[in-house]
């Protein structure tokens, strides 16, 4: 599958500081790409340079086959861009909003207005001011809006922030839709990891500038086991005498363990009279990846935002 938008050896340094260093990622059509990092890691450089924002001072980004160091204006016609909380004319209603941004690009038929209309969900309340809409409401005029000129890549910047669950769930069932029937390649920061876990198809993590993993949502997590008993110093020795990997967690341990290995384990544990509490599998969410692969710490902060 040939990349809707390749970023090549981005970078950024600002003063002595480098802070994007040589990103390189592709993404592809009908994909939704999640873009994590703690803060600071360099996620609204990176998101500001390709969408025209801020000039790079190394490297390229290539939006369909166009680059925009040589090509900057063709280049960006093919982005459609959705912030947080998108401007509006409050006191117009949603479709004269389109309209109006219908005319800021070539060839915005009326049909294609009412096609996005159709495509958020939002034919029943279009004609009532956008005053009188809810936030999940003005987010997805705001989508509508950015996918008028039928852009094959949408950057979306915490679109879901300060949307309740219902809307939350909304947004993401049209996004999907949308990257699907259309094609677009969908790209999304947010620091919410479970929201990136149930809309993305792969995650790009971004730390101190550098691109530090890249995978996609489908690969199968290893298998772990939450097991809970006493006395705690003993049930650790046993688990590192089988070899295996423990975490502490909760009131017990994580292993990293096959099913395979599970029944031998819990006879060692009786043979050697521990109290057995639990055992069970466990699946790693998200956060706990990110934790692990970005060292933790910095995402009680992320989440205060
Ligand atoms: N104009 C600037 N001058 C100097 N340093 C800057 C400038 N803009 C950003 N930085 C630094 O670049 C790094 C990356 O910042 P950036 O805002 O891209 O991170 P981020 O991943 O979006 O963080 P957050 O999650 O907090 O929004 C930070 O260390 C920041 O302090």
């Amino acid at each position: 599958m040939k990349p809707v938008v390749e970023l090549k050896n981005l970078s950024k340094t600002i003063g002595s500081k480098k802070i994007i260093d040589s990103l390189n990622l592709s993404l592809y059509p009908g994909q939704i790409t999640g873009f994590l990092g703690p803060n600071g890691a360099g996620k609204t450089t990176t998101i500001r340079m390709m969408v025209g924002l801020m000039k790079q001072t190394g490297g390229d980004v290539i939006i369909e086959g166009i680059s925009l160091r040589d090509n900057f204006e063709e280049g960006l016609s093919k982005v459609g861009v959705i912030v947080e909380n998108p401007e509006m004319y409050k006191f117009m209603s949603g479709y004269k909003n389109l309209v109006h941004f219908a005319r800021m690009h070539k060839g915005v038929t009326k049909e294609r207005i009412d096609e996005v209309i159709r495509q958020v969900g939002m034919q029943n309340r279009i004609h009532e001011k956008v005053g009188t809409y809810s936030l999940g409401m003005r987010q997805r005029l705001g989508l509508a809006q950015a996918l008028l000129h039928r852009p094959k890549f949408l950057i979306l910047d915490e679109p879901t922030n300060g949307l309740d669950p219902a809307g939350i769930r909304e947004f993401r069932q049209y996004l999907r839709q949308i990257a699907e029937t259309e094609g677009v390649s969908v790209f999304v920061s947010s620091h919410m990891l479970s929201e990136i876990e149930l809309m993305c198809d792969r995650i790009a993590v971004i730390q101190n500038g550098k691109l530090i993993d890249i995978r996609e949502m489908s690969e199968t997590k290893e298998s772990y086991y939450y097991i809970e008993a006493t006395p705690l110093e003993k049930v650790k020795e046993l688990l590192v005498n089988e070899g295996l990997a423990v975490e502490v967690f909760k009131n017990g341990f994580l292993v990293n363990a096959e099913q395979q290995q599970i029944p031998g384990i819990i006879r060692s544990f009786i043979a050697e009279g521990l109290e057995v509490f639990a055992v069970q599998p466990h699946k790693k969410t998200l956060e706990d990846e990110f934790l692990e692969m970005t060292g933790g710490g910095q995402i009680a902060e992320s989440y205060a935002k």
